[in-house]
């Protein structure tokens, strides 16, 4: 299987060219190929697929073979990937998701995408998708108590679900004890992504993050739109300007156009090597 490693802002997946490449058993490879000790090393595994309803598709899987609906970072990466190998010969595209068809502006540098910007839709901010209230309800600022400790948590789905909690220094957090504890809290049946956030000041914050299916990453880029919704919903930060999102592997700039109720976030997207791997094993 051919393959490219990429990353947006250090949240690193495997992408694989499905124009020409097959895979059939995505969860068992991206299992397999995120390993850093026997595979190749990342955070999952993007399929980049055609499509019959937009440019391309993006196709994504968690380090534990779990399927995602969207992925900020990858989808950034995808849209380098399909415009720097020409197979989208355009720099306003367009990318079918399991949570919608995005739409993405690319910055072109000697040749190459570099910056890349992404319509992100509408944050879902009813706890719909996220059923630890009702259905109906808003969960802003909402108690919930994991792991013996009470926390506040703001639910905001950006087509997944993402756990919003304010801490005065993030930096401090032991995220491998408590962020399982958030991920399978049996509020969130179908598990969370939970963003822990430092407010650094009314135009930046700060987070980390732990991944549903892949634990703690570098970056998260629906992640980061979700806190900026949050924190714009609970008058941490001034929600007229663009925020900037501080993560471990770098920044992030999302804003949230509120008259058209829409979420941009931009941010690079980088090519680290490619490769090739034998998965004869794994009936590839
Ligand atoms: N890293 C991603 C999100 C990946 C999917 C997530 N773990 C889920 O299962 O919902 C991003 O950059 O958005």
């Amino acid at each position: 299987m051919k393959f490219t490693k990429m990353h947006g802002i250090g949240n690193d997946y495997v992408y694989v060219n499905c124009f020409e490449e097959t895979v059939k058993d995505p969860a068992a490879v991206a299992k397999f190929v995120s390993d850093r000790h026997f595979g190749i090393g990342s955070d999952g595994l993007i399929l980049i697929r055609p499509s019959e309803i937009a440019d391309c598709e993006m196709d994504m899987y968690n380090l534990d073979g779990s399927q995602g609906a969207m992925c900020g970072n990858g989808i950034r990466c995808v849209a380098k990937y399909v415009y720097d190998h020409g197979i989208v010969d355009k720099t306003s595209l367009s990318i079918a998701t399991r949570s919608g068809i995005k739409y993405v502006d690319l910055a072109i540098r000697d040749g190459k995408a570099s910056m890349v910007k992404v319509n992100m839709g509408s944050p879902i901010l009813t706890a719909k998708e996220i059923p630890v209230v009702a259905e109906t309800e808003q969960v802003i600022d909402a108690p919930i108590t994991v792991a013996g400790k009470e926390y506040h948590m703001t639910a905001v789905s950006m087509g997944n679900p993402h756990a919003i909690i304010y801490v005065d220094d993030v930096d401090s957090l032991d995220l491998e004890k408590i962020g399982p504890s958030f991920e399978n809290h049996v509020c969130f049946p179908d598990r969370v992504n939970t963003e822990f956030v430092q407010v650094i000041d009314r135009h930046t914050v700060k987070m980390r993050v732990w991944e549903r299916g892949s634990g703690e990453t570098l970056a998260c880029g629906t992640g980061a739109c979700a806190v900026t919704v949050a924190s714009i919903l609970n008058d941490k930060v001034d929600g007229s300007n663009p925020v900037t999102v501080q993560l471990l592997g770098g920044d992030l700039n999302i804003s949230w156009e509120r008259d058209e109720n829409l979420v941009y976030m931009t941010g690079p997207a980088t090519t680290v090597f490619d490769g090739e791997i034998d998965l004869g094993f794994l009936g590839e």
